[in-house]
């Protein structure tokens, strides 16, 4: 790459912090990152899995990075928040790159689907990215903060309640004995052990989410979060997976657009199929209807799918494509974000202008002559109730 055009995003010597990290996409970006000299921190929740990718990226860490696992369910601001925690603790600073690959399918029809799977879908897609983005506050009470360890450069807030009127206290670092003494300043009374265990009930801290904490402490970094082809635009099947894929790429555009007050880059990488353990698992519960539809798309391997995210990255696109039918769906979706190439898209325009529509026509035509199958196969579950 020529000097003049400088790639912004350098791994060397960053911190990546990679959810779904033990599998498919993650995984492989995960290699990619350790042989461009970063260092790493995967997260999952199968410790299982967890270990054995550390065992395979094992050769690839150098002297001077680092390689962490975390097992956690990132469906909740609490565990995300916690998690996040433990890879600042761990590499000792804000990891500069955030790259949410976390998420699973599950297609099915809608008439096998259960509100759980609605559920459960727009957790697993839209909110297992979100909160990793902006986990929410966690509050600790002080008896946990008393069991970290004291070099943590976390910033954190320590509110105590109780006393005539809320006060906050911000550190710069955990440091558990100052922070209890400064504290205890502000607390009528607590001087002994008693008092400090019921000072463990009024004193919290907040820590701050992995947006703002990038913002505070002015760390120039990117995240990046994973979407899906059906993220623009969605077909038979997909009911519980695409409106969170939806949902991230409007959280995605008014964050870039809020970003650009600050010094962190968002990107949305908007794959089509990967061929990955999660492709196989979804194909388990994939009706052949959607199975036929998708003959129109070629999946690639998670290391293919690495690539093409680190070469969007080093591009500075905002919407990150890997296949050719995602960016003709990318020209008649994409809103008013920013475009990739001024005159690569204007041939995509011109091409996806009438071709979306064809393929829209074509696709809801096969689904219509599968209809006949799809009523035989309910008849035979006794689904109906009337028409028998
Ligand atoms: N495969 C495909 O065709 C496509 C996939 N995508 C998207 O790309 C991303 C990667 O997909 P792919 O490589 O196929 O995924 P895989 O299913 O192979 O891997 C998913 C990873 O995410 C982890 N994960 C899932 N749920 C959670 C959770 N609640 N908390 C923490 N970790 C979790 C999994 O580990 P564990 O289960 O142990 O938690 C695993 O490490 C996903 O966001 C997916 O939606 C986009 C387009 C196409
Ligand atoms: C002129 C326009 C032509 C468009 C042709 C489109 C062909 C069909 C592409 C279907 C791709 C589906 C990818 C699903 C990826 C995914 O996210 C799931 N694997 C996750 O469950």
């Amino acid at each position: 790459m020529p000097f003049w055009s400088k790639s912004k995003f350098q791994p060397g010597g960053k911190i990546c912090y990679i959810t779904g990290g033990s599998s498919g996409l993650g995984k492989a970006l995960a290699g990619d990152m350790l042989k461009q000299g970063a260092s790493v921190t995967i997260l999952a929740r199968d410790i299982k899995k967890l270990q054995e990718a550390e065992e395979e990226l094992k050769p690839l860490v150098l002297p001077g990075q680092k390689l962490q696992i975390i097992s956690a369910d990132l469906m909740s601001s609490k565990t995300s928040s916690e998690a996040l925690d433990q890879a600042i603790e761990f590499h000792g600073r804000i990891p500069e790159y955030i790259f949410n690959c976390a998420g699973f399918s599950q297609p099915r029809f809608l008439v096998d689907s259960t509100p759980e799977d609605w559920q459960k879908g727009l957790d697993g897609t839209y909110w297992v990215q979100a909160w990793t983005a902006f986990v929410g506050s966690s509050p600790l009470p002080l008896l946990n903060l008393l069991s970290l360890s004291s070099d943590s450069n976390t910033h954190c807030t320590v509110h105590i309640r109780n006393i005539p009127k809320h006060t906050q206290l911000s550190f710069d670092r955990i440091d558990p004995l100052e922070i209890l003494h400064k504290t205890r300043k502000h607390v009528p009374g607590t001087t002994s052990v008693q008092d400090e265990l019921y000072a463990e009930e009024i004193l919290m801290i907040d820590n701050q989410a992995a947006i703002k904490k990038m913002i505070s402490h002015r760390v120039k970094g990117k995240i990046i979060f994973v979407s899906s082809f059906l993220g623009y635009t969605s077909f038979v099947g997909y009911t519980s997976y695409s409106p969170g894929k939806y949902a991230l790429r409007g959280l995605a555009d008014a964050l870039r657009s809020e970003m650009l007050l600050h010094n962190v880059d968002i990107h949305i990488y908007m794959s089509a199929g990967i061929d990955s353990p999660g492709f196989v698992e979804e194909n388990k519960t994939k009706p052949e209807i959607t199975k036929k539809i998708e003959e129109g798309d070629s999946p690639i391997s998670p290391e293919e799918c690495s690539r093409l995210l680190i070469r969007g990255l080093n591009k500075n696109h905002y919407q990150i494509i890997s296949h050719l039918v995602t960016d003709l769906m990318r020209m008649t979706s994409k809103g008013a974000v920013p475009g990739n190439n001024v005159v690569v898209d204007f041939f995509l325009w011109l091409i996806s202008g009438p071709g979306v529509p064809v393929w829209r026509m074509i696709t809801d035509w096969q689904i219509r002559r599968a209809r006949v199958g799809v009523e035989r196969d309910l008849v035979v579950k006794g689904f109906y109730e009337v028409g028998k």
